[in-house]
């Protein structure tokens, strides 16, 4: 990859993909690729919860700006767009953004566009993270987040088919089909743990410098901007957009998704815990956090995507409460509260 000249347009590269598929282990990847090959690189990460638990590792000194609470597809795109601007003064050689694993892919890339032009930068690359299993098992499950993941693979110019290890060789042929149609266009590359390939890296920013334009993305991918988004209302030439576009996103993109923060106020014993996520229903796809446990010696990061759950021991202890987020589909705050009231701690 060339590095940027002073003055040039700034390559940003969107990540995007349902909770959990993999983007911020890619990220991981994308930044370590960087830092060896001598390219600055700014990310900006966005959370649905209240707490940022995806940390980069300081050694890499990757300047980091995080958006919390919100989604940048629609409630926080004006702060997008600021992050951007203040981004660029940092002149990197190339910008990451790391969506929510909720955020419409569509209108995230729409709103690059417009910050594009208050600011030196342009749509580099929209990358679509897929969790295959998670992929098969929501195509059986709600409609409305099955449709969020099509979008997200009909977007995007390149698309990683990830957790290639929790696949039988059958549903992997399944799902390249199934990714083909959706989106003939894009690259297609198949991972475990995110991993890729330097020179697919260097793909993501070695074009001409020319941004890819949402119309193009959409009509490469045989989709109107305005068949994209959810609410029907032809967007394209309205100046009354950003209202009508903040009011549908609040009521179709995110209100089916929910996310609850839970502070524990004492440690957990660690089978009950495992017990609890065991037991959680079907539609709490993601849950992330941070806790300590009366029968271990460490800390743990946790992440459970799609009934699967890693725990990672933190050493030392970061200066952040103990917390979980849960992230799913209309689940109910109360049994979820219900379920956890043995284990200790407030819902936020
Ligand atoms: N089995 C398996 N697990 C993976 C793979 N890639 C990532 N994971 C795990 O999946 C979980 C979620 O990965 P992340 O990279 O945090 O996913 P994400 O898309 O950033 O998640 P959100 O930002 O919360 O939507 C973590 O526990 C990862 O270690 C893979 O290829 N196979």
């Amino acid at each position: 990859m060339v590095r940027r000249k002073a003055g040039h347009s700034i390559p940003v590269v969107v990540l995007g993909g349902f909770l959990g598929s993999g983007k911020t282990t890619l990220l991981a990847s994308l930044l370590t690729f960087y830092k060896k090959n001598g390219i600055k690189p700014a990310v900006i990460m966005n959370e649905l919860g209240d707490v940022g638990l995806d940390e980069i590792p300081s050694q890499l000194d990757v300047p980091v700006r995080e958006l919390l609470s919100g989604c940048i597809c629609c409630t926080m795109k004006a702060d997008l767009a600021g992050e951007l601007m203040m981004l660029t003064n940092q002149q990197p050689d190339v910008i990451l953004v790391e969506a929510t694993g909720a955020a419409n892919p569509l209108e995230l890339i729409e709103n690059v566009m417009e910050a594009s032009m208050l600011s030196p930068v342009h749509l580099g690359a929209a990358i679509t993270v897929v969790d295959g299993a998670g992929l098969l098992q929501l195509r059986k499950g709600s409609r409305r987040t099955y449709r969020l993941l099509e979008d997200g693979i009909r977007c995007a110019t390149h698309l990683v088919l990830n957790k290639r290890d929790r696949l039988y060789p059958e549903e992997m042929v399944e799902l390249q089909q199934l990714l083909r149609e959706l989106n003939p266009h894009a690259s297609l590359i198949s991972t475990e743990r995110s991993s890729v390939e330097d020179s697919w890296i260097s793909s993501l920013t070695s074009g001409s410098g020319k941004a890819v334009t949402p119309e193009e993305v959409s009509a490469q991918n045989r989709i109107m901007p305005d068949q994209a988004c959810d609410c029907g209302l032809d967007h394209s030439h309205d100046e009354h957009h950003e209202h009508k576009h903040e009011h549908h996103e609040h009521h179709e993109h995110h209100e089916h998704l929910m996310a609850v923060s839970y502070y524990p106020d004492q440690p957990f014993d660690s089978d009950l815990f495992e017990q609890m996520l065991r037991s959680l229903p079907d539609h709490i796809y993601r849950v992330k956090g941070l806790v300590t446990f009366s029968d271990t010696s460490s800390r743990y990061q946790i992440q459970y995507a799609f009934k699967e759950t890693d725990f990672m021991p933190v050493m030392p202890a970061p200066e952040v409460p103990d917390v979980l987020i849960f992230i799913g589909e209309h689940f109910s705050r109360e049994e979820l509260l219900r379920s956890l009231a043995g284990l200790g701690g407030n819902l936020n």
